[in-house]
C-alpha cells in the first residue's frame, strides 16, 4: 500500500495536478507542509484536523461504532467535507488501508502500550491506528504522520490522551512495518498461517479458507499472491448494459474517451481507475454502472447457457428469475440480456430497501420485461407457476470472502461463527429454487465468496439431495461469454481441481482474474423425472 498524494506530509516539492511546480513554503494552510511544523512547541501546534484525516477518522468511528461500512459512508463524508480529488483519494487510502490493516495494526500498537487495547477509549485506539497506517504503510513522514494524527486527537477527542497517542506513535515509528512483523512473529512463535495472517492483515481463520479453496482449484501455491490483491485498491468495473443506450457501446466508448479501458477478457465491460464516474456518460440513467468483471460474467454466462431443447420448445417466453437480486446489479444486467431474448424476469429480494434499490437498477430497462417481488427467496415456489422459470440466478448471501478488497472492514467483522447460520440459508434457498426450475432448466448457483463449505460443498450437498440435477462444466459458457483475453484468463487452476465437482465450477481469484473471488456453478434439472 502507498499513497503518492502531493501535500499531506510530505516534505518534498510536487507538482499539481497541471504540472505547475507548487511553492511549499508559501502555502501554510495545509496540515504538515508547513515549515516547521514538527519543531514547534506543543501550544503552538495547529489543533485543527486535517479535512482528509478528519474525514478518514470519522468513517473509521462509525465503522467500529456503528458497524458501519466503509464504502457507504466514506463517499457521503468526502462530500460532507467538500475535500477535492486529491484530500477525497488521500481520505480513500487512509481510510481502506487503517480498516484492511487493523489486525496487524493493532498486534503493533499492542507491543507498544503499556496495557491492554482494549482498555483505551475507542476513538483513541482508531486515532492510533490511524497513525500507524501513516507511519507503516504509507510514505507519509514520520513527523507528520505523528503530529497530524496528534492534532487530531486534540480537536476531535481533546488534549487528555493526546500525550499518548504522540508517545505509541514515536515508538510505532521506530521501525519498518517488516520489521515489526518479524519480530512479533517471533516473540509469538507464530508460523504458517498465523505468520501469514500477521503479515497480510488477514484472520487466520481467513487465511486457512483462502488457503483450502486454493488447494481444492489447483492453485495451492498462491496464497501470498491472493493475500496481497486482497490488500491492494480494487479496480473500478464499468458495464454497459447492452441494447438500452441509442447506440449500442455508446457510453463505453465515451467513458474510453474519459479515461477507461475497455476490457479485453468480457463485451460491454471496462476498467475505471479513477476520476468521477458521476459524470461518465449513462451513469444518470443506469445504463452505465459500477460492477465487478465477475458478476458481469456469470450473468452473462447464465444468460448464454444453452437450455435443453424441450425447455425451449415452449410457445411461451422464457421467464428467468433472480432469486437474492439486492441491491439489483445483475439483476439490470440480466434485464437487459433478457430484453433482447424476448424474455422476463422476476427479480425478488426480502428486504424492503434493498427491493427498492433493484427497482431503482432494473428502471433502465424496460419495464415490460421485469418485475419486482420483495419476498422471501425461500417461498419462492408460490411463484413457479406451472411452467417453472427456465432460468434461475442465486446470487447466495455469503460472508463474502471473496470481496475483500472492496469492504475492507469485513474481514475482521465476520467470524467463522456466521459461516453455520449462512450456509443453512444458502441451501434452503438452493432447495426452494430447485422446486421452481422449469424441466430442462438452469440453476446458476454464486457466491462472492470462496470459501468451500459455501461453494464446492455446498453443491455436493445439493447434489446429494437433489440427484436428478446435473452438474455442468460452468466453464463453457464462461468461455463462450468471454472475449479471446478472457478465455486464456479461464484456462489453468480449476483444470487441476482436487475433486470432480470442483474441476466442473468456475473460482474467479482477485490475483488471476482481477475480480472479485466469485464462485459460479451451473446446473440443470432434466427434461423428464428418470
Ligand atoms: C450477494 S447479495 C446479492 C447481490 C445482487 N445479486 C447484485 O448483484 O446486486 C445477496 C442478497 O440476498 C438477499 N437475501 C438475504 N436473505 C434472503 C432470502 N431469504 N431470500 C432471498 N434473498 C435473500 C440479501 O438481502 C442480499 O440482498
Amino acid at each position: 500500500m502507498s499513497h503518492s498524494g502531493p501535500d499531506h506530509g510530505q516534505p518534498r516539492s510536487r507538482r499539481n495536478e497541471k504540472g505547475r511546480e507548487r511553492n511549499r513554503g508559501a502555502r501554510t494552510d495545509r496540515p504538515g507542509t508547513s515549515r516547521g511544523f514538527s519543531a514547534s512547541a506543543p501550544a503552538q501546534r495547529k489543533r485543527r484536523a486535517d479535512p482528509a484525516r478528519l474525514t478518514a477518522f470519522t468513517v473509521l468511528r462509525a465503522v467500529s461504532r456503528d458497524d458501519a461500512y466503509a464504502n457507504l459512508t466514506l463517499p457521503a463524508e468526502i462530500r460532507r467535507q467538500r475535500l477535492d480529488k486529491r484530500d477525497a483519494a488521500f481520505a480513500t487510502e487512509l481510510t481502506y488501508g487503517t480498516l484492511r490493516g487493523t489486525g496487524t495494526y493493532d498486534a503493533i500498537l499492542s507491543a507498544c502500550v503499556d496495557r491492554p487495547l482494549a482498555e483505551l477509549d475507542a476513538p483513541v485506539l482508531d486515532a492510533l491506528r490511524l497513525g500507524a497506517h501513516q507511519l507503516l504503510n504509507m510514505r507519509v513522514e514520520t513527523h507528520a504522520a505523528v503530529d497530524e494524527t496528534v492534532a487530531l486527537v486534540r480537536s476531535e477527542i481533546g488534549a487528555g490522551p493526546s500525550g499518548l497517542v504522540n508517545a505509541v506513535l514515536r515508538k510505532v515509528s521506530a521501525r519498518p512495518l517488516g520489521e515489526w512483523t518479524e519480530r512479533l512473529a517471533e516473540e509469538g512463535q507464530l508460523s504458517g498461517d498465523d505468520a501469514l495472517a500477521l503479515t497480510h492483515a488477514h484472520p487466520a481463520w481467513v487465511v486457512r479458507a483462502l488457503r483450502q479453496s486454493l488447494r481444492l482449484h489447483g492453485r495451492g501455491q498462491q496464497l501470498e499472491a491472493l493475500l496481497r490483491a486482497d490488500n491492494a485498491a480494487p479496480e473500478v468495473h464499468l458495464v454497459e448494459l447492452p441494447g438500452v443506450a441509442e447506440e449500442s457501446g455508446q457510453h463505453l466508448g465515451s467513458a474510453a474517451e474519459a479515461g477507461a479501458t475497455v476490457s479485453s477478457a468480457l463485451e460491454g465491460a471496462a476498467i475505471f481507475r479513477g476520476g468521477d464516474i458521476a459524470r461518465l456518460a449513462g451513469t444518470r440513467e443506469g445504463q452505465l454502472r459500477v460492477q465487478d468483471i465477475g458478476s458481469q460474467w456469470v450473468t452473462r454466462a447464465l444468460a448464454g447457457a444453452e437450455l435443453a431443447t424441450a425447455a425451449v420448445g415452449s410457445p411461451q417466453p422464457e421467464r428467468w428469475l433472480d432469486l437474492c437480486a439486492g441491491p439489483g446489479g445483475k439483476a439490470a444486467l440480466l434485464a437487459a440480456l433478457a430484453a433482447q431474448r424476448e424474455a422476463t424476469v422476476l427479480a425478488n429480494e426480502p428486504a424492503p430497501h434493498r427491493a427498492e434499490l433493484v427497482t431503482r437498477a432494473l428502471s433502465a430497462v424496460s419495464p415490460e420485461v421485469w418485475t419486482v417481488r420483495t419476498g422471501d427467496g425461500r417461498t419462492i415456489g408460490e411463484e413457479a407457476g406451472d411452467q417453472g422459470f427456465h432460468r434461475i440466478l442465486i446470487d447466495a448471501p455469503c460472508t463474502g470472502l471473496g470481496a475483500l478488497r472492496r469492504r475492507p472492514e469485513a474481514r475482521w467483522r465476520r467470524t467463522p461463527g456466521d459461516l453455520s447460520g449462512l450456509t443453512a440459508l444458502q441451501q434452503e434457498l438452493l432447495d426452494a429454487a430447485v422446486g421452481a426450475l422449469a424441466p430442462g432448466g438452469l440453476l446458476a448457483y454464486v457466491t462472492c465468496s470462496p470459501h468451500v463449505a459455501e461453494t464446492v460443498i455446498q453443491v455436493e450437498d445439493l447434489l446429494r439431495r437433489h440427484p436428478e440435477l446435473q452438474l455442468l462444466d460452468a466453464h463453457e459458457p464462461m468461455r463462450a461469454a468471454a472475449l479471446p483475453a478472457g478465455r486464456e484468463l479461464l484456462a489453468g487452476g480449476d483444470e487441476q481441481a482436487g475433486t470432480e465437482t470442483a474441476r466442473r465450477c468456475v473460482q474467479l481469484w482477485p490475483h488471476v482474474h482481477g475480480t472479485d473471488a466469485m464462485f459460479f456453478a451451473l446446473l440443470q434439472r432434466p427434461l423428464q423425472a428418470s
